[in-house]
C-alpha cells in the first residue's frame, strides 16, 4: 500500500478534489430524502401547490448538483488513476532498465511483463472504484445512520447489525481469494511465457511441424489458468447474492418495526419514508464496499508483485564520478574468475590473466562453451567479475561511473538485436548525434551499403520487430553498423561475423582496420579466418586461457589452435607447412 499511498500524495488536489465531490455528493443524497419527508410530514401542505413546486425545484436542484458533483468526481478519479497507474510503469519501467542480466533471469521477462501491464491494469481497476467509493461509502453509512439514530435507535441498531455480518464476509472471502490469486497470476506469467516462446520460435514450431503439440502445452497452461480464475470469479460473485438477501431482510426487518411504530403514534409516515431511504442508502454503500473490499485481494498481490521488483536493486552498481579522464583502450584481467548465479554456481573462467594495450587488436578463439562470450560480456560491466578485477586504463572498471564507461565501448552482441523501426532509427541507436555522413559511413565500413541501398525507403527502410524482415547476415551488418556510429576507444565484436561469408568478411575487416586505427578491438569467433591477421590471439578451453601469440605462433605452439586451425584451413592456408 506504501507504493499507493506515495502516489496518492502526489496527486493531492485531485484527491481532496474527489473528498470535496464526494461530501458534497452525500450531503445533496441526504437533503432529497429529508426534504421529501418534510413534505410528507407537513401533509404537503393541504395540496398548496406553490409550497409543492418549491420543494420539487429544491430536490431537482439537489438531484442536479449531486450529478454534477458525481460527474466531477468520476472524472478526476479516473484521471488520477490513470496518472498514478502510468508513473507506476514509468517508474517500474526504469528499475527494470538497472536489473543486471542475472536479475532479469531471476524475475523472467515474461513475469515483468505481466507486472508492467497486467498487475498495472488490475490496480487501476481497484483505484477507480476505491477512490470513487472510499468517501463515498463510509460517510454515506455514518451520515445515514446519524439521520436514522436522531428519530429511532432501535432501527438504528438493527440496521447497524449488518456491520459484523459484512466485516465477518469480507475477511473470509479475503481470506479464501489471497492465495487463490496469487496462483492465477503466477499462471499468467507462464501463459506470456508460453506466448512468448511460442512466437518468438514460430519459424522452428513450423519447421519442425510442431503446432499440434505447442498449442496443446498452451491449452494446458491457459486451463490451469483458467481454472484458477472460474474459481477466483465463482468466489466473488457469489458475495452481491449473499449480500443482497442480507440486505432485504433488514430492510424487511425496519419496514416492519418503522410501520409499527407509525401505528403506535410514535414515528409519522413522512419520518417512516424517509427511514426506508436512510436505510437503503446506508446499506446500498455497504454492499459498494462490500464489492471493493472483495476486489482487494488480487489488488494487494498485484502491489507486492510490484513492489517485489521495485525494491530489488541491481548488484551492478555505478560510482558517481562527474569528470572521468579520457580513455585510450587499454585493458587488464587480473586473476580474474567468474561465475553465473544459476544453481551450479560453477566457474566459467577461472584465474584469467591477461593485458591487452590500446588499439591491439585481439581475437579470442576456442570451443563452443568454453567462455569467450562470457569473458568479453565483463567489460562492459553486464555481468561483474566473481573474483579479480578488470583495468581498463589502470583503473577498475567498478570504480568507473557506468554510464561514462559504456559510452566509452561498442559492444555487438552474439545475437543481432534490432528493434522494429526505419533503418536509420537502428543506427542512431548507437550514436543519437550521429550525422547522416556518419551513418553512411558507418553502412559502408559494416558493408551494408548495397542492401541498405537495394531497399526502396532506403535508410528510412522499416525493420519488423526483432528484425525478422532481413537475413541473418544483413541483421549482424546493421548491428555492426550500429556499433560504428560511436567513436569509441573500445570495440567489441562477440562472435559477430559468423553469418557473413568469407569474402564479406575479410572486406569488413580491412575496412575496420583501415577506418578506425586507434581504437582497441577485441573479436570473439569460431573462424580462424576470421581472427589470423589479429595482433594477438587468445586461446579459451574449460574457462582458462590456455595460449596467446600470434596465428602463426599459435600454429607452431599450441595443440588445441592448431586442432581448431587444421579443421578449418586448407594445408595452403596452413602457413606453418
Ligand atoms: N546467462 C547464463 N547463465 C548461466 N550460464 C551461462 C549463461 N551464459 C552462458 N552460460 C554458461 O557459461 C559457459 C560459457 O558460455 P559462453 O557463452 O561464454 O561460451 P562461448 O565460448 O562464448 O560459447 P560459444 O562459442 O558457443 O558462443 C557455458 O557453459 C554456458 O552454458
Amino acid at each position: 500500500m506504501k507504493l499507493v499511498f506515495s502516489y496518492l500524495k502526489k496527486y493531492k488536489a485531485f484527491l481532496i478534489l474527489c473528498f470535496i465531490c464526494s461530501f458534497g455528493f452525500i450531503f445533496t443524497e441526504i437533503g432529497i430524502p429529508t426534504l421529501f419527508a418534510d413534505g410528507i410530514s407537513n401533509n404537503f401542505k393541504n395540496g398548496n401547490t406553490q409550497y409543492i413546486l418549491l420543494l420539487a425545484i429544491k430536490m431537482y436542484g439537489f438531484a442536479f448538483i449531486g450529478l454534477i458533483l458525481l460527474l466531477i468526481l468520476a472524472y478526476s478519479s479516473n484521471r488520477m488513476t490513470s496518472k498514478i497507474v502510468r508513473d507506476i510503469r514509468n517508474e517500474l519501467f526504469s528499475h527494470i532498465q538497472t536489473f543486471s542480466r542475472e536479475k532479469y533471469e531471476d524475475f523472467n521477462i515474461s513475469r515483468l511483463l505481466t507486472n508492467i501491464v497486467n498487475d498495472c491494469f488490475i490496480i487501476m481497476q481497484f483505484l477507480i472504484v476505491i477512490i470513487r467509493l472510499g468517501f463515498i461509502a463510509p460517510m454515506m453509512i455514518i451520515s445515514s445512520f446519524i439521520m436514522i439514530y436522531r428519530k429511532s435507535p432501535t432501527i438504528a441498531i438493527v440496521t447497524l447489525a449488518i456491520v459484523p455480518i459484512l466485516l465477518v464476509g469480507v475477511f473470509l472471502i479475503n481470506k479464501i481469494t489471497r492465495p487463490i490469486s496469487i496462483k492465477q497470476q503466477k499462471k499468467l506469467d507462464n501463459i506470456n511465457l508460453n506466448m512468448r516462446e511460442s512466437l518468438t520460435g514460430l519459424r522452428v514450431i513450423r519447421a519442425f511441424n510442431r503446432q499440434d503439440f505447442q498449442s496443446k502445452r498452451f491449452g494446458k497452461i491457459n486451463e490451469e489458468y483458467g481454472g484458477f480464475s472460474k474459481k477466483l470469479f465463482q468466489l466473488m460473485a457469489l458475495i452481491p447474492p449473499l449480500f443482497t438477501v442480507i440486505f432485504s431482510i433488514i430492510m424487511i426487518t425496519v419496514v416492519y418495526l418503522g410501520s409499527n411504530y407509525v401505528n403506535q403514534g410514535t414515528l409519522d409516515y413522512g419520518a417512516l419514508a424517509a427511514f426506508i431511504e436512510y436505510v437503503f442508502h446506508a446499506l446500498f454503500s455497504f454492499l459498494m464496499l462490500a464489492n471493493v473490499l472483495i476486489m482487494y485481494p488480487r489488488f494487494s498481490v498485484a502491489v507486492n508483485r510490484i513492489n517485489e521488483v521495485l525494491n530489488t536493486q541491481t548488484n551492478i552498481t555505478s560510482k558517481e564520478i562527474n569528470v572521468e579522464t579520457p580513455i585510450k583502450g587499454h585493458i587488464e584481467f587480473k586473476n580474474v574468475s567468474f561465475a553465473y548465479a544459476d544453481s551450479s554456481k560453477e566457474n566459467v573462467l577461472e584465474d584469467i590473466n591477461l593485458s591487452i594495450e590500446p588499439g591491439e587488436t585481439v581475437a579470442f578463439i576456442g570451443s563452443t562453451g568454453s567462455g569467450k562470450s562470457t569473458l568479453v560480456r565483463l567489460i562492459p560491466r553486464i555481468f561483474d567479475v566473481t573474483k579479480g578485477s578488470i583495468l581498463v586504463d589502470g583503473k577498475d572498471i567498478r570504480d568507473y561511473d557506468l554510464d561514462y564507461l559504456r559510452s566509452k565501448i561498442s559492444f555487438v552482441p552474439q545475437k543481432a538485436i534490432l528493434f522494429s523501426g526505419t533503418i536509420k532509427n537502428n543506427l542512431l541507436f548507437g550514436n543519437r548525434n550521429a550525422s547522416d555522413e556518419e551513418l553512411n559511413r558507418a553502412i559502408d565500413i559494416a558493408q551494408a551499403k548495397d542492401f541498405v541501398n537495394s531497399k526502396k525507403d532506403g535508410i528510412y527502410a522499416q525493420l519488423s520487430e526483432g528484425g525478422t524482415n532481413l537475413s541473418g547476415g544483413q541483421k549482424q551488418r546493421l548491428c555492426i553498423a550500429r556499433a560504428l556510429t560511436r567513436d569509441v576507444p573500445i570495440y567489441i565484436f562477440d562472435d559477430s561475423f559468423s553469418a557473413l561469408d568469407y569474402k564479406t568478411d575479410s572486406v569488413l575487416r580491412n575496412r575496420l582496420k583501415e577506418e578506425i586505427k586507434d581504437s582497441t578491438f577485441l573479436i570473439v569467433a569460431q573462424r580462424v579466418a576470421t581472427i589470423m591477421e589479429a595482433d594477438r590471439i587468445f586461446v579459451v578451453n574449460n574457462g582458462k586461457i590456455v595460449g596467446h601469440g600470434t596465428h602463426k605462433e599459435l600454429l607452431k605452439n599450441n595443440p588445441i589452435y592448431r586442432e581448431i586451425a587444421e579443421s578449418q584451413l586448407s594445408k595452403e592456408e596452413l602457413a606453418y607447412e
